[in-house]
This record gives structure tokens, C-alpha cells and sequence, in this order.
């Protein structure tokens, strides 16, 4: 980010949470999203990005009137710059409420849900349900590699490396690394798996673009070529993979793969999923797509659920989560098949009307083709899965226009100390339920 030249100062009284974890204020005319402060609170703000006509970025030098929600964050690495505990400062049931406000708001404003039907949701009614202790939830993590080998959480701001602990990882998860060496500007992919062992993998550096004449396309172009590349990688400790255990089943899963990071979350999702699927259904689901399935987490859910699932498709691009999921799965025939590729490209192929339709796509969402093919494919009810809450209210919105209506939204602390929430919505279409 770039700052102004000559950094500057402004008082703001801020009103209310934004997206992206800041408070939302204004000073001189402008909107000015302040990182580190409180909805309630009047601060002492210096402007990090002035390039806007309309709002100013901004973050907290001073709390003149302090809500009472100020805590002192647990967090040592957030204090030492650290990007990763941004709500830290925040007592943690405080900022499950401020991310029931974000969702509500851009549900409302991004997603334009009739008010009446979020109000009647979990989401409106109870909040953003909590999922254990705030702090030591983490299972799966990657630390950044500094220029002498030491691994850390990257700044928030800048390159630099912050070698305090962070208070997300499990209780024990990265002892001792930081008294080790690895490859300077390396980066570590660590998690622990379900009997409790560590995993340590290093993916290598990621090339530097070279210094040229390339105009910013072509350089833009470069670079995403070069981050989708495949990395070298070394297992340090532990092994290639970790097991992973949901309700009764258990997946082999690469330990630079995805899974949720939150130990707590594969199950409640899970259990969502079922639940939700068995509250709104008129009858058992005989065939379901898990899209952005990854491993099939929701697709074991859903086999073992209520009912008789005769057909479940998992369609995602990771080949390796792929590969988990047929081992996983290898005991249930034909009833799983496993699609590799863009779930907008794939989707053609998953011929028949799937009863179930789950969808757990990445922070970007699912966006208008997806929802465009699962809603011509007219599933008798979606499970729409999100992390990013504006992406999801937009693809609720997506939905609706397509004749879907939203009859549920829960949402989960999946990532306390931090702006990040996940939530999870139950659609019919129109004419049912
Ligand atoms: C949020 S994860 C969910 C995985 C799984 N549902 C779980 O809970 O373990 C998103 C998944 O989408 C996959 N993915 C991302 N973009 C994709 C795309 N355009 N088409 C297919 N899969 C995609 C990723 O590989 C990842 O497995």
C-alpha cells in the first residue's frame, strides 16, 4: 500500500464496522476506514492511502474516548505489526457481534435480500455462533521465511517478518521451529493432524520476476504464471500428509492441501450441511453435487446422513484433494465420482437433476456462471458455504434472482481475532418449501 508522502493525521469518530475488519469514519469530507479502531470510538488516525477521490485508509495512532470493548490484544505477534490477529484488540464476543453486523449489512446492501427473510435467520436472531476458545483453534498454518532462515508471521504492512508468536496455532504446533533454520525466504506449510503429530513441509521461494522493460500486463501475466506454478517442496517433519478425521471417516490430506483451519469447523460444517438439508427437503436426497468439494468432506456427510444416497459428484480443481477423496471414498463404488477441474467448466458434465447441491467455493465466491448452471440444473435445495462475506451475499443475491429463496443463514466464528467469518445459507427454489 502507499502512503502519502508526508504522513498526516486526523481526528475521526467511527460508526461502524467495515468488510475488511477497519471502523468506519469521517474526516474532511471523506469516508475513512480506520484499521485498529472500534465502532463508538474517537481516535487519532494517520492516513496510509490518500489515492482516492471518495475515502482515505487510515490506522490507529491514538484512542481518545475508547469503547469499552477495548481489550489488549492477546496476540504478541499483532502487536509487533503481525497481519494475522486484526480483531485482537477487540474483545472476542464483541467482534463475533461486529461480523454479525458486517454480514447483515452487506447481505442488505451487496446481496439486496428482502430485510424479513435474513431477520427470520440463525444469523439475525442468534448471531455468529462461536466455535470454541479464541484463541490456540488453528490446526493448519503456513510461517513466512526471513532472509536468515527465521520463520514468522508476515507484517501487516511491508516485508518484513515478525518472529513474536501468534495466539491462532494449537497449543504446542510451533514449538521449537523457531529455533531452527530454513531455507531463507522459504515458506512452511504446518499443521497438526487428528492423532495431535506435526507436519512440517518447505516450499520453496518463490521465483523473483526479474528486473526488465515488461509493461505491467505482461509483468501481471508473469507473476500469475509463476505463483501457479508447482513449488519444490521438502518434508521436515512428520510426513506428505496428515489424517483427517470428520464424524466416522477419515481422509489422507497433503499438508500443503486445503483443510478448514479451524479444528472445529469440518464438523460443524458438516453437521450444518446435514442438518440443514434434512430440515428442508420434503424427501431423502438420492443424488448430490459437492462443489468446490475439495477432499469431500460434505460428500461423506451427505453419504452418511439421512437417506439413501445412490450418486454423489465431487467436482475441484486440486488434484491431490482429488486424489484424497478417491482414496477416502474407495470403499463406496460408484456412488462417488470425482470430477477434476473449473467447477463453471465441469459442471456441464454432472448430467441428471441433483436433489443437493453444496457449494464451498473460495474467498472470490462462486459468481454468476456457477449459479447460473446450478440453478438451470434445478436442485431441489442448495447449500451455499462462504468466507468471504460479501462474495457470499452476492451470490445469494445471484440466487434470488434466479428464483431462489434464502430460508436459512447460520454463521460461524471460524476465525476468532480475526475480521474473517464464515457463513453458511439454505436455498429452495421459489415455488417449494
Ligand atoms: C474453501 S475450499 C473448500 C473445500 C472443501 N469443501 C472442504 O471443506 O474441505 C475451496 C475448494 O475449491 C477449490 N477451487 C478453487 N477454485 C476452484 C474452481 N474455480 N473450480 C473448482 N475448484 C476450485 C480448491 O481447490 C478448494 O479445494
Amino acid at each position: 500500500m502507499t502512503g502519502p508522502e508526508t504522513p498526516r493525521r486526523v481526528e475521526v469518530g467511527v460508526d461502524r464496522p467495515a468488510n475488511g475488519g477497519e471502523a468506519v469514519g469521517r474526516a474532511d469530507g471523506r469516508v475513512v476506514f480506520v484499521r485498529g479502531a472500534i465502532p463508538g470510538e474517537r481516535v487519532v488516525a494517520e492516513i496510509t492511502d490518500d489515492r482516492h477521490d471518495s475515502y482515505w485508509r487510515a490506522h490507529v495512532v491514538d484512542v481518545l474516548d475508547a469503547s469499552p470493548h477495548r481489550v489488549s490484544s492477546p496476540c504478541p505477534a499483532a502487536s509487533a505489526g503481525a497481519g494475522c490477529c486484526d480483531l485482537g484488540h477487540v474483545d472476542p464476543d464483541h467482534a463475533r457481534d461486529l461480523k454479525q453486523d458486517v454480514l447483515l449489512d452487506v447481505l442488505d446492501r451487496v446481496g439486496h435480500l428482502p430485510r424479513d427473510v435474513v431477520e427470520g435467520t440463525e444469523l439475525a436472531t442468534v448471531g455468529v455462533r462461536r466455535l470454541g476458545a479464541d484463541t490456540g483453534w488453528r490446526i493448519r498454518t503456513r510461517l513466512a521465511v526471513d532472509g536468515q532462515g527465521h520463520p514468522g508471521q508476515s507484517a501487516f504492512r511491508g516485508r518484513t517478518i515478525v518472529t513474536e508468536p501468534c495466539v491462532q496455532p494449537a497449543a504446542g504446533m510451533l514449538d521449537g521451529l523457531g529455533d531452527s533454520r530454513f531455507t531463507p525466504h522459504s515458506e512452511l506449510a504446518v499443521v497438526l493432524d487428528a492423532d495431535g503429530a506435526r507436519h512440517v513441509t518447505e516450499l520453496a521461494p518463490v521465483e523473483k520476476p526479474r528486473r526488465g522493460s515488461a509493461d505491467s500486463r505482461r509483468r501481471a501475466q508473469q507473476n500469475r504464471v509463476r505463483r501457479s506454478r508447482p513449488r519444490d517442496r521438502v518434508v521436515v517433519e512428520g510426513g506428505a500428509n496428515a489424517v483427517r478425521r470428520v464424524g466416522g471417516r477419515s481422509w489422507d490430506i497433503p499438508v500443503t492441501g486445503f483443510w478448514q483451519a479451524h479444528r472445529e469447523a469440518p464438523r460443524a460444517y458438516s453437521e450444518t450441511v446435514v442438518d440443514l438439508v434434512g430440515a428442508h427437503l420434503a424427501t431423502p436426497p438420492r443424488v448430490a453435487w459437492d462443489l468446490y468439494g475439495g477432499a469431500g468432506v460434505f460428500a461423506g456427510a451427505l453419504l452418511d446422513g439421512p437417506g439413501d444416497l445412490d450418486t454423489v459428484h465431487i467436482v475441484d480443481s486440486d488434484q491431490a484433494a482429488l486424489a484424497a477423496a478417491d482414496h477416502a471414498f474407495a470403499g463406496e463404488g460408484d456412488r462417488v465420482r470425482t470430477h477434476r477441474g473449473e467447477v463453471a467448466a465441469r459442471i456441464a458434465d454432472l448430467s441428471g437433476r441433483p436433489d443437493v447441491v453444496v457449494l464451498d467455493p473460495p474467498r472470490t465466491g462462486a459468481g454468476e456462471r456457477v449459479i447460473a448452471a446450478v440453478a438451470d440444473a434445478r436442485p431441489g435445495i442448495v447449500v451455499h458455504v462462504g468466507c468471504d462475506a460479501a462474495r457470499f451475499a452476492r451470490d445469494l443475491g445471484l440466487f434470488a434472482e434466479r428464483g431462489f429463496r434464502v430460508v436459512e443463514i447460520r454463521g460461524f466464528d471460524a476465525f476468532p481475532l480475526t475480521h474473517h467469518v464464515e457463513a453458511v445459507a439454505c436455498l429452495l427454489p421459489s415455488a417449494t418449501g
